[in-house]
């Protein structure tokens, strides 16, 4: 019996590994193709922690390849799988929508195909807080009218939803759609908006800032999003369901860059860009339906998540 991370050497998939082997003795599997939409070197960084740990095996391989992922279900009997591997970009995801469509629909169908043959016990979706769109009503709730999804990106994740919830009706995968809402701590990803500002006012260069810093974002910290995960492994009444796992209390870009400021000890200077089409304007998450199922609660105030990622960010870049 093993859990099986898909993305396992990225941001989330990390950090999740590695809190797993400490809450849990399960085996851990890891997969990562380690491709190079962002610096592969910083995602060899990321599973050092874990290595050397006997109970994960790292994998690296592509998980759309479905003929292999049912070999690996089978060889390392899968029993749980959290399913954190994508394209995640939101923007780039406008340029070159085929790769979102190949990896996240593609590539969910093909762990779904893998799920189906082989007695699983729970299959997670990372989703995103971006299948929400433009006129969905804030805070979001899983219940209300979801819009239509503003890139590619937030649609394909729609779509990789919409395949987990049919393979649960139609063949029983006990599969559930979590969406995690602006995820951000150490190993954040270097394309996210708080890598760019942070880099910039260390470097003391001009934050690109989309808009005039009003549109808002519902920042996670990890360490709640993995919380959620777990628990979500096992809780009853999870199967079948979307679930938002956030902070519900967004705040301001330009609020962000305060808590930048103050935490580097330093002035910014913003280079204003027109806001994008495909940007959100608000995400915010009600939290009702991850109480209830998953007894959720976000635990790390922005304050305290944005000084730690400083220091983190410090101890990074000297
Ligand atoms: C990269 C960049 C972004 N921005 C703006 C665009 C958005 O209004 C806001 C946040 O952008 P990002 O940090 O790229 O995050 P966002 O587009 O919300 O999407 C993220 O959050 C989603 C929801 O958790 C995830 O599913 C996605 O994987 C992740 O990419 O900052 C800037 O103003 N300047 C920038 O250089």
């Amino acid at each position: 019996m093993a859990i099986l991370i898909t993305g396992g050497a990225g941001f989330i998939g990390s950090h999740l590994t590695q809190i797993l082997l400490k809450q849990s003795d399960a085996k851990l599997v890891t997969i990562d193709n380690f491709n190079d939409y962002y610096d592969p070197a910083l995602k060899r960084e990321n599973v050092k922690p874990v290595a050397n740990e006997p109970r994960v095996t790292l994998i690296e391989g592509d998980f759309c390849d479905s003929a292999a992922m049912k070999r690996l279900f089978d060889e390392h009997d899968i029993d749980q799988v959290v399913h954190l591997g994508a394209m995640a970009g939101v923007r780039i995801s406008v340029q070159k929508p085929e790769m979102y469509q190949q990896a996240n629909v593609a590539g969910t169908l093909s762990l779904l195909e893998a799920a189906r043959h082989h007695p699983v016990k729970r299959f997670l979706l990372a989703s995103s807080s971006t299948v929400y769109g433009k006129g969905a009503g804030v805070p979001f709730r899983e219940d209300a009218p979801l819009g239509i999804p503003a890139s590619p990106y937030g649609a394909t994740k729609r779509a990789a939803e919409l395949l987990c919830l049919t393979y649960h009706q139609l063949h029983g995968v006990p599969a559930a759609c979590l969406r995690p809402f602006s995820v951000y701590g150490p190993r954040l990803r270097p394309d996210l908006a708080l890598t760019i500002f942070a880099k910039a006012v260390h470097e003391g260069t001009p934050i690109p800032l989309f808009g005039d810093g009003s549109i808002r974002r519902d920042f996670t910290h990890v360490s709640d999003i993995c919380q959620g995960l777990i628990v979500a492994l096992t809780a009853e009444g999870v199967v079948g369901q979307e679930i938002n796992l956030g902070h519900s209390d967004p705040i301001e870009m330009r609020r962000l860059i305060e808590l930048l400021e103050k935490s580097f000890g330093k002035k910014a200077v913003i280079d204003y860009q027109p806001e994008r089409p495909e940007d959100l304007p608000i995400t915010y998450a009600n939290l009702e339906k991850a109480e209830k199922l998953l007894g959720y609660g976000p635990k790390v105030l922005i304050e305290d998540g944005i000084q730690e990622y400083v220091d983190w960010f410090r101890s990074w870049h000297g």
